[in-house]
């Protein structure tokens, strides 16, 4: 029997997740939801066909989503998960997981923010999860078994590439994986600016780097894909790709791109220290 999946909060983040768990075959009527406000759940429910429970207008929205589910996701941003921890904590059922998406929640606040032996799972996901292209890293938690982790697992290999690291390796799944969609992103941004600033009009600027990022992201799709053989591929001997890629490394390309997944990963860290208080 396919478990019932609870996304309190179902933002950016969650909802991603969730469109993915439905597009992987998990029936509607497994899969409960809750947003704060109205305005959220009208298009969410539209998109999706989930009907969502709104905080705003039912005060124990949360609470009856969490005591209807087997795993939980806590979806709400960092600053409101512990709070939402402890709402839900009365109404969970002592086998019931509680997995959180959220960046700078660590799980020893978690377990202290929920009935003792409550089994929890930290996660770091990305948008991506919603066309089922994500990637997304788990810890269990010190009460968490084996099958319990595996639950949560099953549910996010619907969405992506599952991969289990230890909590210290968290702030670095972030950098990377985590916030790391967004700076695909801006270098889209970015081609398309290039683009118009050679004279391109900006819907011929804007096709030709959307394509160019997605392309180039499909043949990065098979397991053994190799981002530096595809890049040679690219890069003809003295041609143009070679100077471009010079331009590239001559204005320090990888010491920025590793300078802003450690400004994320540091970001991450410090939003530990502000809210988990460990
Ligand atoms: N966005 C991303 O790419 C990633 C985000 N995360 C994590 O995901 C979490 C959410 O971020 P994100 O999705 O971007 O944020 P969003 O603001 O997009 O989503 C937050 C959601 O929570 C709802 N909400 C707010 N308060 C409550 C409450 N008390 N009870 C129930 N629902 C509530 C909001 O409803 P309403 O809209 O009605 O206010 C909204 O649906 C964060 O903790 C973040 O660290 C992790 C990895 C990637
Ligand atoms: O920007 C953030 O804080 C969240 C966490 C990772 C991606 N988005």
């Amino acid at each position: 029997m396919t478990p019932v999946l609870a996304f309190l909060g179902c933002g950016s983040m969650n909802g991603s997740i969730l469109r993915g768990v439905l597009a992987s075959g998990v029936p509607v009527d497994r899969v409960r939801a809750t947003v704060r406000s109205a305005e959220s759940a009208r298009p969410l429910e539209e998109q999706t066909g989930v009907r969502p429970y709104v905080t705003g207008e039912d005060p124990e929205a949360n609470r009856r989503a969490a005591r209807e589910a087997d795993v939980v996701l806590l979806g709400v941003k960092p600053v409101g998960v512990l709070e939402l921890a402890r709402e839900i904590a009365p109404a969970l059922r002592p086998g019931t997981v509680v997995a959180s998406v959220a960046a700078g929640i660590s799980i020893a606040a978690l377990e202290r923010a929920l009935p003792e032996g409550q089994p929890v799972v930290r996660t770091m996901p990305n948008t991506p999860s919603s066309v089922r292209r994500g990637v997304v890293s788990v810890t269990p938690g010190s009460a968490t078994t084996p099958e319990q982790t595996a639950a949560v697992r099953r549910v996010l290999e619907a969405v992506g590439t599952v991969v289990e690291v230890p909590e210290e390796h968290v702030d670095a799944v972030t950098g990377v994986s985590g916030s790391g969609p967004a700076y695909v992103f801006l270098l889209a941004e970015a081609l398309q600016q290039a683009g118009e600033r050679m004279g391109l009009p900006a819907d011929v600027a804007r096709v030709l780097a959307r394509e160019t990022v997605s392309g180039a992201g499909e043949l990065l799709r098979p397991e053994d894909a190799d981002p530096a053989a595809l890049r040679r591929a690219v890069t003809s001997p003295k041609g143009t790709t070679d100077r471009a890629i010079r331009t590239f490394q001559e204005n320090g390309f990888e010491d920025l791109v590793a300078a802003a997944a450690q400004a994320s990963a540091d970001r991450s860290a410090e939003l530990t220290r502000e809210l988990s208080g460990d």
